[in-house]
């Protein structure tokens, strides 16, 4: 595991930018795995910018999302399919039939874990996966205690992932108490990773991750068995 630490958000979002440009560029057939939060939004404005300037080019590619709340409208705001529209799809020429995301919306939801098992080992491996991080070490939303070798799944959310998450909805209450994430699992799949973490309170997280104790209530530390894998990181913007 290399760990990169920057002095800014701003270089956090350019790095992870490049080496997502780099990726594409390298292989116009890329399969990305995305992830949402708040942390990989100044990515996206910056691939943007890249498609923008003609840089990388986004029509062969392929993307499968992380995870998706249970129990929301795609349509809802805060669902992570809007998500991706607003900071990024909207903007780039990726093909509409490209686009993967769980449906948390549907009757059957185990069928849908099923589904996106299938589309995986249909489509992937995944050649680049973003990943953001919880401060309880969360990635996705494999919780801790989550088992390394887990696929795609439902997960209850754990109280301190909804409180951290209720900065996007106007109460609590409203932060949906289930997800459908991919797995440990499919993420240890993919042949290479970046980790990105900014802000004081995902400190503790990445010094945990730096200590190297492989552990499940620790979901990220699953990576430290990956090899592949750099976690860009910063404290404050200096
Ligand atoms: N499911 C997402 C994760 O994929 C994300 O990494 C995490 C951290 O979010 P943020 O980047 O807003 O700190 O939040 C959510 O729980």
């Amino acid at each position: 595991m290399e760990f990169l630490k920057v002095n800014s958000y701003k270089e956090l979002s350019q790095k992870a930018a490049d080496k997502v440009v780099k990726v594409i560029q390298e292989n116009p057939h890329a399969a990305l795995g995305l992830a949402t939060g708040s942390t990989p939004v100044g990515l996206y404005e910056n691939l943007v910018q890249a498609y923008q300037h003609g840089q990388v080019d986004f029509h062969k590619v392929k993307t499968f999302n992380l995870d998706e709340y249970v129990g929301i409208h795609q349509d809802h705001p805060q669902s992570y399919h809007q998500y991706m529209q607003k900071h990024l799809f909207q903007f780039i020429n990726l093909k509409d039939d490209h686009v993967h995301i769980p449906d948390g919306e549907t009757g059957d939801l185990e069928e849908e874990c099923q589904r996106y098992e299938r589309l995986l080992a249909k489509e992937g491996p995944i050649d680049l996966q973003i990943l953001g991080l919880g401060i309880n070490g969360h990635i996705g939303f494999n919780e801790p205690g989550t088992a390394f070798d887990a696929r795609t799944h439902v997960v209850n959310l754990t109280d301190s992932t909804r409180e951290a998450n209720a900065k996007f909805f106007d109460t609590k209450e409203e932060v949906p108490k289930q997800a459908i994430t991919m797995g440990i699992g499919n993420i240890m799949e993919s042949r290479e990773i970046i980790l990105l973490a900014f802000g004081e309170h995902k400190q503790p997280a990445i010094k945990q991750l730096m200590e190297g104790e492989v552990y499940e209530d620790f979901p990220a530390s699953a990576l430290l068995q990956h090899d592949r894998v750099k976690v860009i990181y910063g404290e404050k913007d200096s």
